[in-house]
């Protein structure tokens, strides 16, 4: 199993999670984050208002899958979150050592 922490725009966030479900993801977790990238000190069009990037606010999905799924749904981030303009965000993905599904008890990739 691997972890996906994608951080996007946060009004990308409905195409993203479209885009994930009809690649097969099952569930995810959504938290408001606030952040910069290497472009810090330009400036970034949010909700219409021009920010000196110092901490924007962006949304960070995150999403445990199996192995098999993940060039797939990385895919499907890239498609839904690309702007193609400075802080389109990033992906990250870790090993993930167990996942417990707590109603059944089931363990691994059946707990997804
Ligand atoms: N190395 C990092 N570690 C953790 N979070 C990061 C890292 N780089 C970026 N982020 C997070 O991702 C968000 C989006 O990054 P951003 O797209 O601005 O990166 P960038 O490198 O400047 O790329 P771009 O050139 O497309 O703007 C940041 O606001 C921050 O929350």
């Amino acid at each position: 199993m691997k972890k996906i922490e994608a951080i996007i725009k946060p009004f990308k966030l409905d195409e993203v999670k479209e885009a994930l479900q009809e690649a097969g993801v099952q569930g995810l977790s959504v938290v408001e984050v606030k952040g910069f990238g290497r472009q810090k000190g330009h400036t970034e069009l949010y909700r219409g208002a021009e920010y000196v990037v110092d901490f924007l606010p962006k949304v960070k999905i995150e999403v445990v899958l199996p192995d098999d799924q993940v060039e797939r749904a990385i895919a499907a981030i890239v498609d839904a979150a690309k702007t193609d303009k400075i802080g389109d965000g990033k992906i990250f993905v870790s090993p993930v050592e167990q996942a417990i599904r707590i109603r059944t008890g089931e363990f691994g990739d059946d707990a997804i």
